[in-house]
């Protein structure tokens, strides 16, 4: 059974990268797929604007919809502080394992608990099986007609406090336009556009950020 893209990426980093060492897992999975095969991880130029965010926002807890192979997992959680984490989400069994794996070696499993299932699931059980109170940073990166649905979730969970901060990747590209109507009409958020570049491409993407007001 030949491999999939995602299982050769995995590979790709156990071979080359430096076991424990979250940067070296970033740099070898863009070496990849800027030099060998395209995937939708948030990639350098995004990851820039992602590291900025978890840095001001300094999250105890911090949730992820959408983890794919665990880029954006293994950069968020290299940044969070002692006894912070990272919940994140992913539906497709395939893409959990080869994340498992990913943040395993990237050394960062303390830090990232991947929770299995569609975020319409797992996001009204954050409280009660997760324990959580609520929510400091929230990246948003899976299907992108979902972005909406679940910001309104996470309202109605009442995971969201004054200040959480929401960042949302591919607002251009593939694109989240009733997302942005929905977000940027809103006046409990205060957004913040960062346009940018699609992932290991020369084409225009963006990211949105909004700050929950309470
Ligand atoms: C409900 N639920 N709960 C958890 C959960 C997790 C998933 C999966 O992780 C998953 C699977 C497939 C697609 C996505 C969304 N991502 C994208 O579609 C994307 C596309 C492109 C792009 C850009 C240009 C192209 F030409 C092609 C693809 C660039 C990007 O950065 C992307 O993030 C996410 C799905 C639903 C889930
Ligand atoms: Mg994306």
């Amino acid at each position: 059974m030949n491999q999939s893209k995602e299982q050769r990426i995995l590979n790709f980093v156990l071979q080359n990268a430096v076991r424990g060492d979250p940067c070296s897992v970033l740099d070898t999975i863009d070496k990849y797929c800027s030099q060998k095969e395209w995937a939708m991880n948030v990639g350098n130029e995004k990851g820039l604007i992602l590291d900025k965010t978890v840095e001001e926002a300094n999250p105890s807890v911090a949730l992820e919809l959408g983890t794919y192979c665990g880029y954006s997992a293994v950069r968020i959680a290299r940044l969070l502080k002692a006894g912070a984490h990272l919940l994140t989400v992913e539906f497709n069994p395939e893409f959990a394992a080869i994340a498992k794996q990913m943040i395993e070696f990237a050394g960062v499993q303390d830090k990232v608990k991947l929770l299995e299932g569609p975020s319409e699931e797992i996001i009204p059980q954050l409280k009660k099986k997760y324990e959580v109170d609520t929510l400091d940073f929230v990246f948003l990166d899976h299907w992108k007609d979902r972005y909406t649905p679940d910001t309104i979730l996470l309202q109605e969970c009442n995971l969201l406090r004054k200040g959480s901060v929401l960042l949302a990747d591919n607002v251009i590209v593939p694109g989240a336009p009733e997302f942005l109507n929905y977000i940027r009409n809103n006046p409990h958020f205060q957004c913040t556009n960062y346009p940018s570049r699609l992932e290991y491409m020369k084409v225009e993407d963006a990211m949105e950020k909004a700050v929950f007001l309470g």
